[in-house]
């Protein structure tokens, strides 16, 4: 057998190689949070690999169908929860954990508890699960100051006091990205390794974009800055090119897209959902902050999204966020709408 194909990848740099990259620039570090980012990317190439046979679930009673024998198989996103679930408590290093799948905050039994609370949506796009389109997990992580016993308001704190934040797009390849805080890395996975791989070293958002993304079927309920801003990206009046719209629906996919082509994702307030749909703990934050780290910017329509403290664990707030002039189109907008 020829080895030689796969003998000169080994230099390559894997998550783990990066993380204890990183770890070696804090010699104070005891490598606990590369236990658990092992942990956490453990989780999502499970959640990879069941995704990936979720058509055949009929068939071979995968999740979310009724098997052959007739029993009832969890669904997919139940499924993805109790994976980082376990994964997360077995890592030995998390306090509280807080999931869009879970009404109440958990609290690590004290035998088992680190330093770490960690928010998630463990499968995000839901809506796009029986029809293969791309969808992923998201997290953001928050480092506790004290030994102390951990609180809810532990959890409850502005999304710039993450200590990191990522997502993985299960995709047309699976896709997982990470920041330290010290900008933005994307790693694929190489299915025939088991590894993820460093194909995207820092990403930088484009200043400016060509796409704006948006469910336009809310168009009927936005306020006047979102409508006019949207009617700008169709009709502008600068001499400017017109944007293209492009909107899949999870929220992983069409950020994943943002950060590498630039432009702006929006879910605003609307008439019928004055705080927007999406998440502050588990999706708002964690994007927000990979945009920041990647040069662009996260707006909520009335202050930067990092900055918002959040009242309730799942809290929704709107959400502007994308390569930085964009932002500042919508900024504009709002301040000159609350001057009227
Ligand atoms: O269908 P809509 O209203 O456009 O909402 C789409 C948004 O809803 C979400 O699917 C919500 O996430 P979940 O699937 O985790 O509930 C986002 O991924 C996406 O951005
Ligand atoms: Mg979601
Ligand atoms: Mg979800």
């Amino acid at each position: 057998m020829d080895h030689s194909a796969d003998a000169h990848r080994t230099d390559l740099m894997t998550i783990t190689r990066y993380v204890l990259n990183e770890q070696s620039k804090h010699p104070e570090s005891r490598g606990d949070f590369t236990i658990l980012l092992n942990h956490i990317v453990l989780g999502c190439k499970f959640v990879c690999s069941a995704v990936n046979k979720a058509g055949l679930a009929k068939l071979i009673g995968l999740a979310g169908e009724t098997n052959v024998q007739g029993e009832e198989q969890k669904k997919l996103d139940v499924l993805s929860n109790e994976v980082f679930v376990k994964a997360l408590v077995s890592s030995g290093r998390t306090c509280i954990l807080v999931s869009e799948e879970d009404e109440e905050a958990t609290f690590v039994e004290p035998s088992k508890r680190g330093k770490y609370a960690v928010v998630f949506d463990p499968l995000d796009g839901s809506s796009n699960i029986d029809c293969g389109v791309s969808i992923g997990t998201i997290f953001g992580i928050y480092m506790m100051k004290d030994d102390g016993e951990p609180k809810l308001e532990d959890v409850l704190q502005p999304g710039k006091n993450m200590v990191a934040a990522g997502y993985c797009m299960y995709g047309s390849s699976c896709n997982l990205v990470l920041s330290t805080g010290r900008g933005v890395n994307g790693f694929t996975l190489d299915p025939s390794l088991g590894e993820f791989i460093l194909t995207h070293p820092d990403i930088k958002v484009p200043k400016k974009g060509k796409i704006y993304s948006v469910n336009e079927g809310n168009a009927s309920n936005w306020d006047v800055a979102t409508a006019k801003f949207v009617e700008k990206c169709k009709f502008p009046k600068d001499g400017s090119p017109a944007k293209s719209l492009r909107y899949i629906g999870s929220m992983v996919a069409d950020v994943h897209r943002t950060l590498l082509y630039g432009g702006i994702f929006l879910y605003p307030a609307d008439k019928k959902s004055p705080n927007g749909k999406l998440r502050v703990l588990y999706e708002v934050f964690p994007m927000s902050f990979l945009m920041e780290q990647a040069g662009g910017q996260a707006f909520t329509g009335k202050e930067r999204a990092l900055d918002l403290v959040p009242k309730k664990i799942h809290e929704r707030s709107p959400i502007f966020l994308g390569s930085y002039d964009d932002v500042e189109a919508i900024k504009a907008l709002y301040a000159e709408q609350q001057k009227e």
